[in-house]
């Protein structure tokens, strides 16, 4: 990063009060009676409400609207393991991203655990008065040990965003990116670098919507993971190929599809050059994917690039994903966001990029048109659509597929955040 967008980006969380978000007020507290009624006394009236019955909480308190971004630190961005504190910045920022685009308050929680098990503790001891947990850059393979026991310990919805959001994410806008390629999902070969949490969810995720597991090759520090090692964890050995192929070189050759969750520039330009025509190149690391978009385009002009940056067009990030399939999922209090619910947010997401753009997208990104294709193959995060669509697919699926325990919303489709508030 140039040393003015550096000072920019620092000058941004600083000033003019440090952080990104605030607590505000929902009810008046002008008057000597507003304070009874806000507090002593009159708090004791919901409190012994709660108390008989648990459901009260969500007729008396935030909790419905209220989503824990939680985090030990261990995997932030692809920056790696910086610890609980430095991942506070992405923590709020995801809150910022749950208000402006879902209407939803949150709160972030940085652990410091000394094992996995006391990480599951601490969370599903504080869980029961959140409303949703939101799992954010924990490190693989201790991710996936910690959303299964708090799923199985929680009944609220428990979602490791960097699995299922980013994964939900690039499965819609592979699907249309291949489209636009003329090839299917059926018969791309797919090459994934990474084998972290994102890479492991996302691959799993397009196998469902249809990508064949023996065309798909993916690569962790020692190389292609195939059938022949013996250094593979379980979540690794799932994706495990009978193949010769050993290298990047060696799998990239021919491929339809680059998948990067891994780390900056590990994507050359001559393996680029190696792949199929009309290449899918998603280098989803953030911030410094793994080839850089003018670099890619230079390599290739038949390239279909996408990266997980605001600043360039096709963003493939979670952002699309986990404030609307919260708020879907909050609005029918689902007890989970399930396999249906995600396939559900995959399509609602890949359909609108093929609907025209609006206006108010146009403005947002300075551009007089934006039309679904080589450049435009994912709806932009500005989007207001994307209230309107994603948790009303969302609380359809949790509906249908028994995991609401509201009917779908009668205020549905959702408009804007504005209703959310004034709800
Ligand atoms: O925060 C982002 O931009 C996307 C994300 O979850 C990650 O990279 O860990
Ligand atoms: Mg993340």
């Amino acid at each position: 990063m140039s040393d003015d967008r550096r000072q920019a980006a620092l000058d941004y969380h600083a000033k003019p009060i440090p952080g990104k978000l605030s607590v505000e007020l929902t009810k008046p507290t002008e008057t000597a009676k507003h304070l009874s009624l806000a507090y002593s006394p009159g708090v004791a009236e919901p409190c012994r409400e709660i108390a008989l019955d648990p459901e009260n909480a969500y007729l008396y308190t935030g909790k419905g609207n209220l989503v824990a971004v939680v985090s030990d630190g261990s995997a932030i961005l692809g920056l790696g393991n910086l610890g609980p504190l430095a991942s506070k910045p992405v923590m709020e920022g995801k809150g910022v991203l749950f208000k402006r685009f879902a209407g939803i308050n949150s709160v972030d929680i940085e652990v410091e655990a000394d094992s996995p098990q006391a990480f599951i503790d601490t969370v599903a001891s504080i869980a029961n008065t959140w409303g949703g947990i939101n799992l954010e850059d924990i490190k693989a393979p201790e991710c996936f040990e910690i959303e299964a026991a708090l799923k199985a310990r929680c009944s609220i919805p428990v979602f490791h965003d960097d699995q299922h959001g980013t994964a939900i994410v690039t499965a819609a806008g592979l699907l249309n990116a291949l489209d636009i390629a003329g090839k299917t999902l059926a018969t791309a070969r797919i090459v994934c670098l990474g084998a972290g949490s994102a890479a492991i969810a996302c691959m799993k995720l397009l196998i469902e919507c249809g990508a064949k597991a023996e065309n798909i090759f993916m690569l962790d520090r020692n190389g292609v993971i195939h059938s022949g090692r013996s250094d593979l964890n379980s979540y690794k050995a799932q994706f495990a190929t009978e193949t010769p192929l050993r290298t990047l070189d060696d799998a990239i050759d021919g491929a339809d599809v680059f998948v990067g969750l891994s780390g900056p520039n590990l994507f050359k330009p001559e393996q680029l050059a190696k792949m199929a025509a009309n290449p899918v190149v998603f280098a989803c690391s953030n911030p410094d994917p793994e080839i850089h978009p003018d670099v890619a385009r230079e390599t290739r002009s038949d390239v279909i690039m996408g990266t997980g940056r605001s600043d360039y067009p096709n963003q493939v990030n979670n952002v699309l994903g986990f404030p609307f399939i919260f708020r879907g999922a909050l609005d029918v209090r689902a007890s989970a966001i399930n396999e249906q619910m995600k396939i559900a947010a995959v399509h609602a997401l890949k359909d609108l990029a093929r609907e025209p753009v609006t206006q108010e997208v146009l403005d947002a990104y300075d551009v007089d048109s934006l039309e679904f294709g080589r450049g435009y193959i994912i709806p932009t995060p500005v989007d207001s659509r994307l209230l309107e669509r994603i948790p009303a697919a969302v609380a359809q699926a949790a509906v249908e597929s028994g995991v609401a325990g509201k009917p779908y919303p009668s205020h549905y489709p959702l408009k804007s955040v504005k209703e959310i508030y004034g709800r």
